[in-house]
């Protein structure tokens, strides 16, 4: 699947557009790494740069493209896929001809399209298989990254230097790349993505007629349900970009259902596809998330005042949060950002609550 890492490439200036859940997560692999000098936050949002900045996710905030672009050596853009071509096209007249191009889209035919449309050749789609249904910044992290396949999806056009440029980049930030045509990606996603979302949508609906049916909804109802929890707008977008390829696993999904309220008559049958089922949900590959062992950090910007440990230490102390290691991570003329080792995995949305309600920003650390 993956090729052996070569000689690490490093970057001087990264532009990351896009500074939420999977943009924040690449721009900290990349710093983790060390595989960048600069990393500059191209957002729509200023308050979505203004928190990158506040916990070290990126160097420099930009709120429009500009001549600035060209100092870029990789671009990698990460906003919603809604709007990702027309970033594409305002982007396009300042990147440089030696800069790397990438994007992280859920869908991928379009973008691989638009940039071949712009003449842009050095463009690698991309798409990480991994993430979550919290986005934004402050969910962001390298060890999302880690150990994920990550689909790139070359066209025709695409030369060879920039796709094995992008391999290496996916390796050294610890995943796996995959490779595939645009067309072909999109429709194994279709099935293994967007169904799944729309699937949570229809089971949530049906719970939501009767509240006794939320009452006892329970763990297996909450797993399969999860990634209704994610932007609607977002989700909304994504499914909708894909909609040709998702069609077609809706209707294999409606014979999937027709055939198994056949078999309530037919025990027999039913073992057969109950057991073919634990087989193939047995068997899926192993994610790791990380090497590491499983931690409970918590990241906190401090501003660059007095005694900000012991206030911190102070508000998580009176809710009986225990604080079980605590490291300096970057100390810089505006502030600086703390990591919290926390003790249990709920003592993580706790703190962070409590910290943010102080007018601390904070940043899971997965
Ligand atoms: N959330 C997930 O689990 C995964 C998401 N993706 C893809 O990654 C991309 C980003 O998703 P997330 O990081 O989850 O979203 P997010 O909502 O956490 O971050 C998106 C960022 O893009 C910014 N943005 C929106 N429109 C913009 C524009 N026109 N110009 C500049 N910035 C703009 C937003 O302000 C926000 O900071 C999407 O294309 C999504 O399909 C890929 C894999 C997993
Ligand atoms: O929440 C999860 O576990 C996901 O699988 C999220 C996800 C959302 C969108 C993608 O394009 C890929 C992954």
């Amino acid at each position: 699947m993956s090729s052996p890492v070569l000689s690490p490439e490093t970057f001087e200036t990264v532009v990351v557009a896009g500074v939420g859940l999977i943009g924040g997560s690449v721009a900290l692999g990349l710093r983790e790494r060390m595989l960048s000098r600069h990393i500059i936050g191209l957002d729509a949002s200023a308050g979505a740069l203004e928190e990158a900045l506040a916990l070290g996710v990126i160097d420099e905030a930009r709120t429009a493209p500009g001549e600035w672009l060209r100092s870029a050596d990789l671009v990698v853009l990460a906003v919603p896929v809604k709007v990702l071509t027309s970033l594409a096209r305002s982007l396009a007249p300042y990147l440089a001809p030696g800069a790397l191009i990438t994007d992280v889209g859920s869908v991928k035919t379009g973008i691989a399209a638009e940039f071949e449309a712009l003449g842009v050749r050095a463009f690698v789609p991309g798409h990480p298989m991994t993430g979550s249904e919290r986005g934004g910044v402050a969910n962001a992290s390298a060890g999302l990254l880690e150990n994920a396949v990550w689909v790139l999806t070359p066209t025709e056009r695409t030369p060879l230097t920039a796709l094995s440029r992008m391999r290496r980049l996916v390796e050294q930030l610890g995943a796996a790349p995959v490779v595939m045509p645009p067309d072909a990606h999109d429709k194994l996603v279709a099935t293994v993505s967007h169904l799944p979302y729309l699937a949570s949508l229809a089971l949530t609906h049906m719970v939501a007629r009767d509240e006794r049916l939320s009452l006892l909804a329970a763990g297996g109802f909450r797993d399969l349900t999860r990634v209704a929890s994610g932007d609607p707008r977002m989700s909304r977008d994504m499914v909708v970009e894909n909609k040709v390829a998702l069609r077609e696993a809706l209707h294999s999904f409606s014979r999937q259902l027709a055939h198994l309220a056949d078999t309530l008559d037919d025990p027999e049958e039913l073992l057969l596809a109950a057991s073919e089922g634990k087989r193939t949900r047995d068997n899926l590959p192993v994610v790791k998330r990380s090497l590491l062992p499983p931690k409970y950090d918590l990241v906190v910007a401090v501003p660059d005042k007095p005694n900000q440990i012991g206030a911190i230490t102070r508000i998580l102390g009176e809710a009986s949060i225990n604080i079980k290691d605590i490291e300096v991570l970057a100390i810089r003329e505006h502030g600086g950002a703390i990591r919290l080792g926390l003790e249990e995995a709920g003592d993580v949305d706790r703190a962070a609550a409590l910290l943010r309600q102080e007018g601390y920003a904070t940043r899971n650390r997965g």
